[in-house]
Formats: structure tokens, C-alpha cells, sequence
């Protein structure tokens, strides 16, 4: 699948349409003009999510009431598809060629995979950001699988409202009655979401471009709360959460939330069997983070034919020039990919190169347009000062 063009009205500080081409895209432009936005609102009509704020109205322009958003993909087969995004009072309608589409027909549409410093929270921050990454990863796999996750957050949290009330009110004990029929749906759809993160996590590991960034030692693993062994088998997941469910009781009743279940797993992310969050330095966070995305672009491409869309933002901040050139060539058959950068003149063999200020495009260029070496003064200061967070060119050696 290829990106044609993106309009968008309404999005932060974003107008008009920019057209992508099959292969290499640069989105360049001086320090806050709009190109991370960009970034986003793809990554939003791809995903529905955006990967900077929960928050739906921060993505709305300053002052504005509603947002629309649109995307023309082409498909290897020769279809087109327009994905369109409507964004209005904290609500999202998503149409595919002009029709209301249910999520899960929706999230098939455009399978993108975006690396850049928000992304870094997957090594670096709650077990909740990695429990998301491997559903997205699934997701880009699966798009049914999102109806497994709707329904154990909504079975999650009738059980917790159910817990909270008889904690607070005992003379509502009785309700408890409700309590074994929530325990045996969340067994069921903890099942499911075990047995599909466990194999995901596992066919990522064997997928992982560990030899392209020196990641040789870095490796991933699924971890349970109910055993951090535990097999990625239905029978053995049922039986385990059958039982903590069961041990654990007293002490969920007594603290008014559920306590066990896949919503507490973790993915563990090792380098010489020690948590790369813990034990590794800046750069080899970075090697890891980009190393585990472009195993979930492997993964994919071993699944299905049609290359996904990658985003990389503020390239020239996050790696080095041999590194750039390193994965720009990985890239290269194997996405359509779409980076942005202060530093247009760093990247080499662009198919499009789209000019940005002020959110929107002033100049497009293709093929052999030679951008402007050095034409941001006060962005090149930036990445300097930020240069201690380059992910050095010797990895993690
Ligand atoms: N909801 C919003 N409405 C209007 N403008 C917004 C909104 N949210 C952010 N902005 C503006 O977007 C700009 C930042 O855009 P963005 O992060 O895409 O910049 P950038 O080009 O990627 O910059 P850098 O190179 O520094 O990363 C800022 O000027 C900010 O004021």
C-alpha cells in the first residue's frame, strides 16, 4: 500500500494536501513548522490513535471545534481506498471510500509503523506502553483482534465497578453473585489475549534486524503476572488464571480492583539478559526501540505482500549520518517510508521532497532535487545540544 495524498483542516496547526510518492519521502522544514503534524495525523488515520496525546481536543487546531482528515491510498492490486477522519466533541467517525466503517474494518486499511522519540516510552516506560506496542503489532496482523481487546477492557472494567462498590458499600455483598460469570469471560478473552501477545512476542524475537544497528544481544520476551514462564498455550493460561483467580479473591475484594488477569503483563526487552531500560545507555535505548520497529515491519512483510508505511521522525536528531544512510537503504524496497527532518541534506536518493512551513507545503520537488545543505541555523544549534542522545555509530558496542 502507498499513501497518495494527505489533506487535512482543522489539525493543529495543518492545511492543505500533501502528495506523497512510492518510496523515500522528505518532510523538511525549520523547527516547529508542522512536520511531526504530519506525521500524526497519518499515524492517527492509520491507527485511529495518535501517538503523542490521549487527549482528542489537543489535536484540534487552536480554537477550532472540529477536524477532518483524509487519506488516497493505492494498493499493489491497483485499487485505491480514502480513508476520511472526522473529528469532533471528543468524537471519531472514520468512513473507508465514503462509508461508516466498523474498527475493525477500519484499522486493515493502512498499516503504518512509526519510530521516533515519543515511541521511546516502549523500552522506557510502563509495562502498558509495551503491552500496547505488541497490540499494535497484532493489530497490524489482525485488525479483529481489536474486538478481543474491546471486550476484556469492557469486561475488566465491569468487574472492577463491580469490586469497587462491595468494597465500599458491604451491604451490597450479594452483588458478588455477578462476580464468577466476569471471572469466566476475562479467563476466556485473557486466553485469547495471552495466546496472541506470547506467539507475537516470539515470532518478533525471531525477526528482530538484530545484525543491521550491532543489536545481537538484544532480546525479547513475553512475561505473564500469573507466571513469568508460562507457556503461550490456551490450556495453560485457562488453568493458570483459573487458579490465581481463585487464590487471589480475598485480597481483590479487599482492595476493590481486579488483580489478576493479562492487563498486568509485561514485555521484557534484554540486552545480555538485563533490561535494556534499566542497564542500557541513551543510545543503545534508541538501537533497541528502532531495531524492535523494524521487526514489526519484518514480521509483517512475512505475512503480507502489500509494503506498510513507515514514519520516522526528526531523523537527524535520533541517528547519526552512517545510520540514516544504513536504514534508508533497509527501508528501501521494503516500505514506503515518509521522514522528516530539519537537515534536508543529509538524506540521499529521495523520491519527493516536500518543503514545510507554517504546517503547510511550499515547494515539492522529485528525484534528483538537491535540497539546501544547511539552511537552519537555529535547528542545527538544537541538534547539537541534543547530540548526546544520538545513537552513537559504534551501537552498543
Ligand atoms: N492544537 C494545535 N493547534 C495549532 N497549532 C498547534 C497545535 N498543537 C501544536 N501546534 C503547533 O505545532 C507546532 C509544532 O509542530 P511540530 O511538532 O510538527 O513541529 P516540527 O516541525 O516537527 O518541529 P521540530 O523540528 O522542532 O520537531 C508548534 O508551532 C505548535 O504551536
Amino acid at each position: 500500500m502507498e499513501i497518495t495524498s494527505v489533506t487535512v483542516d482543522g489539525f493543529r496547526n495543518l492545511a492543505g494536501t500533501l502528495s506523497a510518492a512510492p518510496g523515500l519521502n522528505v518532510l523538511w522544514g525549520g523547527n516547529g513548522q508542522g512536520k511531526t503534524n504530519w506525521l500524526e495525523a497519518i499515524y492517527l488515520l492509520a491507527t485511529t490513535k495518535s501517538f503523542r496525546t490521549h487527549q482528542p481536543q489537543e489535536l484540534m487546531a487552536f480554537g477550532a471545534a472540529a477536524a477532518h482528515l483524509r487519506l488516497e491510498l493505492q494498493r499493489r492490486t491497483g485499487s485505491s481506498v480514502t480513508l476520511d477522519m472526522h473529528l469532533e466533541a471528543g468524537r471519531k467517525v472514520m468512513l473507508v471510500n465514503g462509508k461508516r466503517a466498523a474498527l475493525r474494518d477500519y484499522l486493515g486499511q493502512l498499516v503504518v509503523f512509526a519510530y521516533g522519540r515519543e515511541a521511546l516510552d516502549v523500552v522506557c516506560g510502563e509495562p502498558e506502553q509495551r503491552r500496547r506496542f505488541l497490540d499494535r503489532g497484532i493489530l497490524s496482523l489482525k485488525p479483529a483482534y481489536v474486538q478481543t481487546l474491546l471486550d476484556y477492557a469492557r469486561v475488566l472494567k465491569q468487574k472492577n465497578a463491580l469490586l469497587r462498590v462491595v468494597a465500599e458499600r458491604p451491604e451490597h455483598r450479594d452483588w458478588l453473585d455477578s462476580l464468577d460469570a466476569w471471572n469466566a469471560q476475562l479467563v476466556e478473552l485473557g486466553t485469547e489475549l495471552h495466546v496472541e501477545r506470547a506467539r507475537y512476542a516470539e515470532q518478533l524475537d525471531a525477526h528482530l534486524e538484530r545484525q543491521l544497528f550491532g543489536a545481537e544481544r538484544v532480546a525479547i520476551r513475553y512475561v505473564s503476572s500469573l507466571e513469568p514462564d508460562l507457556p503461550p498455550t490456551a490450556e495453560a493460561f485457562r488453568a493458570a488464571m483459573t487458579e490465581r483467580l481463585a487464590r487471589r479473591r480475598a485480597a481483590e475484594l479487599a482492595v476493590g480492583h481486579a488483580l489478576v488477569g493479562p492487563h498486568r503483563d509485561d514485555l521484557a526487552i534484554l540486552m545480555d539478559g538485563r533490561e535494556v531500560a534499566r542497564f542500557g545507555s541513551a543510545g543503545q535505548q534508541r538501537s533497541t526501540l528502532l531495531v524492535l520497529t523494524l521487526g514489526q515491519l519484518a514480521l509483517y512483510r512475512a505475512h503480507c505482500a502489500e509494503p506498510p508505511v513507515f514514519l520516522l521522525d526528526d531523523l537527524d536528531a535520533e541517528l547519526d549520518p552512517r545510520r540514516i544512510t544504513t536504514l534508508l537503504a533497509y527501508l528501501e524496497d521494503k516500505a514506503q517510508t515518509l521522514v522528516t527532518t530539519t537537515k534536508p541534506g543529509l538524506v540521499r536518493g529521495a523520491a519527493r521532497w516536500l518543503e514545510l512551513r507554517a504546517g503547510r507545503l511550499v515547494s515539492a520537488h522529485d528525484g534528483d532535487y538537491q535540497p539546501p545543505a544547511d539552511v537552519f541555523p537555529e535547528a542545527c544549534l538544537e541538534t547539537q545540544t541534543s547530540a548526546a542522545g544520538l545513537i552513537p555509530a559504534d551501537g552498543f558496542g
